[in-house]
């Protein structure tokens, strides 16, 4: 491979189509997108066909498969090609001539024979066009059926022999290739990666076989990924590494997709969902909305805005931890609950402290008023937290995750710049008012779905106040004090300002899984879920 990586590499298929979307193009397209990649497409057959098989074969005729090749690359810079269907042996040579002259620097070679259907997709006479076209590539990726057609021997059973075959493909072409296991008899699905001129794999990998009949355009989706992931980092082993754990997601989830009656497609997209859900959950909250302003946009964004568009990493890992979720659907271990509530308690007493301070420095009487109510609502709180706790026989010691996260807001409101203390102290209302709200909304929905009117839920209480309309209510606030603030200061106390809030966020989202991690917690005990107030 020339040494040469783009972020977003722009990437060719010549192949096929699928009108169901699962293989050809479509996959193709859908899995450079995915994956980072600009994709391109110049289409060499036009199939009717779909998850049960291929009905008709259009081939296109290879003046228009040539002025396609053409129009793209008398334009752009091609960084990547896949080649998948060809399907015959006039469309091989316009192939071969295009890639002569334009030869971009990464060419993978899927050598599409025949369907996952057992249907026909290259010509019979047209296999020696294709091993000819070979050595233009640099990957080679058959199926094992593919392989014995290219070695010309039978179609390997066993492991061991289809390395062999690989080993002799990679060394009469001078190619890398990818033998791939998916066809093999059994529960693993091997795959190596050889180099010409190397007698052991540069890269193998087997793991179990994904229980699912959806296998529609793995061969076409795993040469596409390899692809876009060979001209972002410049290297085989990693692309294709990234590439097979990427398609075993996407087999993973296959079956949520429903598409057709026979062998569905695979779900290229599985490990966008959380990016989505934080999208839709940003937008339902509020951020976004306002006047088309949202997060994303900078200078028209608020900066309390920013400072949200700018943690959304840190939201997504406190949605796919371990505490949060478990909270919501009502599955966390009690130990743990009453672990969280033991610190929390520890947390609420100096966060008070902390509010007091700015209650003491506030530069208006309406902040002062503020924050002083916020450290008298934290002080009720940990009165009541110490009776539950008490009650439960938990034992109440700071971890050294709670002891950070209040030195630092201590820190902070006593001796830095007033604005930095109060941006400091937002991510505890705001993030417990988007969790809160959040996980109301996930509660009504499974107790609309289940019809029991969600009383019994353990963490009920809980979640009632965090989804307080009048907790809410104070998040907003205080993030218009932030707003208001950050309009005032000199851009280094704005840029402290964002670092406090951030570190403070980072802060809440170890605070939330420390209790999971911790072992031992073996307290038990029947606290009822503690009302939080954090500075109503
Ligand atoms: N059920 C499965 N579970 C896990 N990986 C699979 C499964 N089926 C296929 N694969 C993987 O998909 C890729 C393509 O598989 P294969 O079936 O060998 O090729 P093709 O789709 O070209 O016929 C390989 O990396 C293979 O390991
Ligand atoms: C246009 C086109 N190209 C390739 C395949 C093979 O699909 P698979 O990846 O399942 O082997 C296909 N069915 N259609």
């Amino acid at each position: 491979m020339q040494s040469r990586v783009r972020k977003v590499p722009r990437v060719l298929s010549i192949a096929g189509t699928d009108p169901t979307g699962g293989a050809g193009q479509q996959a193709d397209l859908k899995t450079f997108a995915v994956l980072g990649g600009y994709g391109m497409s110049v289409v060499t057959a036009v199939i009717a066909q779909n998850t049960r098989g291929v009905r008709l074969v259009h081939s296109v005729p290879t003046e228009v498969i040539t002025a396609q090749l053409q129009a793209v690359s008398d334009d752009v810079t091609v960084d990547a090609v896949k080649i998948g269907m060809l399907g015959s042996v006039e469309v091989i040579a316009a192939v071969n001539d295009w890639l002569q002259a334009n030869r971009p620097p990464v060419v993978v070679l899927d050598p599409v024979m025949i369907a996952t259907s057992g249907d026909r997709l290259l010509a019979q006479e047209a296999e020696e066009a294709l091993r000819d076209l070979l050595h233009r590539a640099d990957l080679v990726t058959p199926n094992l059926p593919e392989l014995a057609v290219l070695v010309g021997e039978l179609v390997a059973e066993d492991w061991s022999t289809a390395l062999e075959q690989g080993r002799t493909l990679a060394e009469r072409h001078n190619v890398f290739v990818l033998v791939k296991g998916g066809h093999l008899a059994g529960d693993r699905t091997p795959d190596a990666l050889l180099a010409p001129g190397q007698p052991e794999p540069v890269y193998e990998a087997a793991g179990a076989k994904v229980r699912t009949n959806n296998t529609h355009g793995t061969g076409c989706s795993l040469s596409s990924a390899v692809a876009v992931l060979a001209a972002r980092t410049g290297d085989w082993s990693v692309a294709v590494g990234v590439a097979r754990e990427w398609l075993r997601g996407a087999l993973t989830h296959a079956d949520e997709l429903e598409v057709g009656q026979g062998n569905g497609p695979v779900h290229h997209g599985h490990h966008l969902e959380a990016h989505l859900v934080q999208l839709l959950t940003d937008w339902a909250n509020g951020m976004g909305q306002e006047g088309g302003a949202g997060p994303e946009k900078g200078a028209d964004s608020s900066f309390t805005e920013q400072l949200w568009a700018r943690t959304g990493d840190i939201r997504s890992q406190i949605d796919d931890g371990r505490f949060v979720p478990a909270l919501g659907q009502g599955t966390l271990p009690r130990d743990v609950f009453l672990d969280y509530l033991s610190q929390d308690l520890i947390y609420l007493q100096d966060y008070s402290r902390a509010l007091a301070q700015l209650a003491v420095r506030a530069p208006t009487e309406q902040w002062r008023a503020f924050f002083a109510s916020g450290a008298a609502g934290c002080a009720r709180e940990t009165e009541q937290l110490h009776r539950t706790l008490v009650d439960a026989g938990v034992p109440v010691t700071p971890s050294a995750v709670t002891a950070e996260y209040t030195e630092f807001l201590l820190a902070t409101t006593q001796t830095r710049d007033w604005a930095v203390g109060a941006a400091a102290v937002l991510p505890c209302y705001w993030l417990y008012a988007w969790i809160g709200n959040r996980l109301q909304e996930h509660r009504e929905r499974m107790a609309a779905e289940s019809g029991d009117g969600g009383r019994d839920h353990p963490y009920g209480a809980w979640v009632d106040s965090y989804s307080d309309p009048e907790f809410t209510a104070s998040a907003r606030r205080a993030r218009d004090v932030v707003d208001v603030l950050a309009g005032q200061v000199d851009p280094e106390v704005r840029e402290e300002m964002a670092r406090a809030f951030r570190r403070a966020c980072e802060l809440e989202l170890r605070f939330f899984e420390h209790p999971c991690e911790r072992t031992g917690t073996t307290h038990t005990g029947t606290a009822e879920g503690s009302r939080g107030e954090r500075g109503t």
